[in-house]
């Protein structure tokens, strides 16, 4: 916990506060994702690693995709209890349970709008219907949890009806519902402390005004102990509150715990990938930028005392701190580099090397490792002969089977290699690898694509991470043609990679 901080914050945050997760639901919803069977299971599997308490899977009325993909979780024999969300309709509640969910998220009308302008009934007759329908699902078995759509903007005293109705029908629970993402954390205090007065009580916000979080806060300091989230925020339109958000401030600001931290970020990128909705760098916990430090005073500080920029230590969720070089940096940084790389330099030297780190910064360009590596060459003028050097290369797809040639330089002998791939890019890299052989042992940890101009002919930069044993090295390569830019890359971090180590500083002149 932050003893740093000191005491923790009087809020009437309950000790145990459990999550349900709606990825696989509202996350799906999102405009544009549409998730397989093969990666909801996927993902399904990942919550539950991560001991997330409900899965809500999916909505079982969109459809038999829907239903077969949702049965798909629940034959997976999770810890977490699997729910499906249904209307306010029998038809709904049935076809959940015919895919042998452990639970519902019965949705029905809060407000007037969608009392009547929507759903085209009555207050009375939505309570009418909760109540019919909570029962009915009680009789099978289910966990049902009520949620009052449009909560939010519910005349409370009706919102208070429906939550009373649905507890003495047997619900486990009753959602408060910023559907719309509109409300106020005040609001949402005065409301949910008039719910949690009558029973268990969850909360369902979103992000509209940014405020799904401060809303959660609210929700939890009125006496909820139940928040919805999605992986990364996705979900409706600007998206939920984010379970990793959620999880990491409850754990920091008030010591309770949710979910198993460490898992967070692997969660967060499997769901990135099969979403297709990428991290913003700067997003909180899971974003690139998230535990990496560029300016020069942060870098030094951080050299000093990890904790001296960072809230918590970057491996509570499953991550680690980066260190990087732009036009921010300073001597400490680019020092603490070149040592990594095992480049020893003099004070004079490091101030060389800063002075040239800057200039490139100073050009909008990122400061790759092999920037840093030349520029520290060139300062202690060394010359390095290149272990391997790219010197054709030949790609062929549309059409046929991808494929791609390479003759490249490996320590002064020629070597050519041929492969086929999924793609140009893939073919090439495979033969890059083919015609290293075993050399090529190394690891491609990242592989990033920029365009730098509009358009097709756009000049792309790659940029690559590549690790052998304990070295690793980030290389940046740019070109009109992504495969040549990705070979190129990749070419100039093996090379880095297979360079002998270790430098000496450059012996002092006698000038000096
Ligand atoms: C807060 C939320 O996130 S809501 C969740 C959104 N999720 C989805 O929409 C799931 C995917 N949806 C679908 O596949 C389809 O919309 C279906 C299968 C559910 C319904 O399809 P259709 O029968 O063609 O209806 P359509 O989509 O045009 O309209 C929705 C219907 O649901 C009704 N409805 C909406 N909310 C509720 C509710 N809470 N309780 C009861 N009925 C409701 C609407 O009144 C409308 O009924 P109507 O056709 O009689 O006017």
């Amino acid at each position: 916990m932050n003893e740093r901080f000191g005491k923790t914050p009087e809020l009437r945050t309950s000790d145990s506060v459990q999550l349900l997760d709606t990825t696989l639901r509202d996350g799906e919803q999102a405009p544009g994702v549409s998730l397989t069977p093969a990666q909801k299971a996927d993902i399904a599997r990942a919550l539950d690693r991560a001991e997330v308490d409900y899965i809500e899977a999916g909505s079982a009325c969109t459809g038999p995709g829907e239903r077969e993909t949702i049965k798909r979780v629940t034959s997976l024999g999770l810890d977490a209890t699997v729910t499906s969300f249904a209307r306010g309709v029998k038809n709904d509640v049935d076809l959940a349970l015919d895919c042998d969910v452990d639970g519902i998220t019965l949705v029905v009308p809060a407000s007037d709008r969608h009392v009547e302008s929507k759903v085209g009934t009555t207050r009375e007759g939505v309570v009418e219907t909760t109540d019919e329908l909570v029962a009915y699902a009680k009789d099978h078995g289910l966990w049902v949890e009520v949620i009052g759509e449009d909560g939010s903007r519910a005349a409370p005293e009706f919102l208070e009806s429906l939550a009373r109705a649905s507890h003495d029908a047997g619900a486990d629970r009753f959602c408060f519902a910023d559907t719309v993402g509109h409300t106020s954390p005040e609001h949402t205090y005065e409301v949910v402390s008039r719910l949690a007065e009558l029973g268990p009580t969850s909360t369902h916000t979103h992000d509209d005004l940014g405020l799904a979080m401060a809303n959660v806060h609210a929700s939890l300091a009125a006496g909820a102990d139940l928040v919805h989230t999605t992986v990364n925020g996705i979900g409706e339109r600007a998206g939920n509150v984010a379970l990793e958000e959620v999880a990491i401030a409850l754990d920091h600001c008030y010591d309770v715990e949710s979910v198993k931290l460490d898992e967070l970020y692997a969660l967060a990128q499997k769901v990135a990938q099969a979403t297709g909705v990428s991290l913003p760098p700067n997003k909180a916990v899971v974003g690139q930028n998230a535990f990496t430090h560029e300016s020069g005073i942060h870098t030094d500080g951080t050299l000093k005392d990890d904790a001296m920029y960072e809230p918590y230590p970057p491996e509570t969720v499953g991550r680690e701190r980066r260190l990087v070089l732009g036009k921010h940096a300073g001597r400490a940084g680019v020092k603490a580099a070149l040592e990594e790389h095992g480049v020893d330099a003099t004070d004079e030297e490091v101030a060389a090397v800063v002075e040239r780190v800057k200039e490139l910064g100073d050009r909008g360009k990122r400061v790759t490792d092999a920037d840093l590596l030349a520029f520290a060459e060139d300062v202690q003028g060394r010359e390095r002969a290149r272990q391997v050097e790219l010197l054709d290369l030949t790609a062929a797809s549309g059409g046929g089977t991808p494929t791609a040639s390479v003759r490249l330089r490996v320590e002064g002998e020629e070597r050519v290699a041929s492969d086929t791939g999924s793609g140009p890019v893939d073919a090439a890299v495979k033969a890059v690898r083919e015609a290293l052989g075993p050399d090529a042992d190394a690891q491609l940890d990242e592989y990033h694509v920029d365009a730098i101009t509009g358009g097709t002919d756009a000049v792309v930069t790659v940029e690559v991470t590549m690790s052998l044993g304990d070295r690793s090295v980030t290389v940046a390569a740019s070109h009109a043609d992504i495969t040549r830019a990705s070979v190129q890359a990749m070419v100039d971090a093996l090379d880095r990679l297979l360079a002998p180590n270790h430098t000496s500083p450059t012996p002092a002149s006698a000038d000096d």
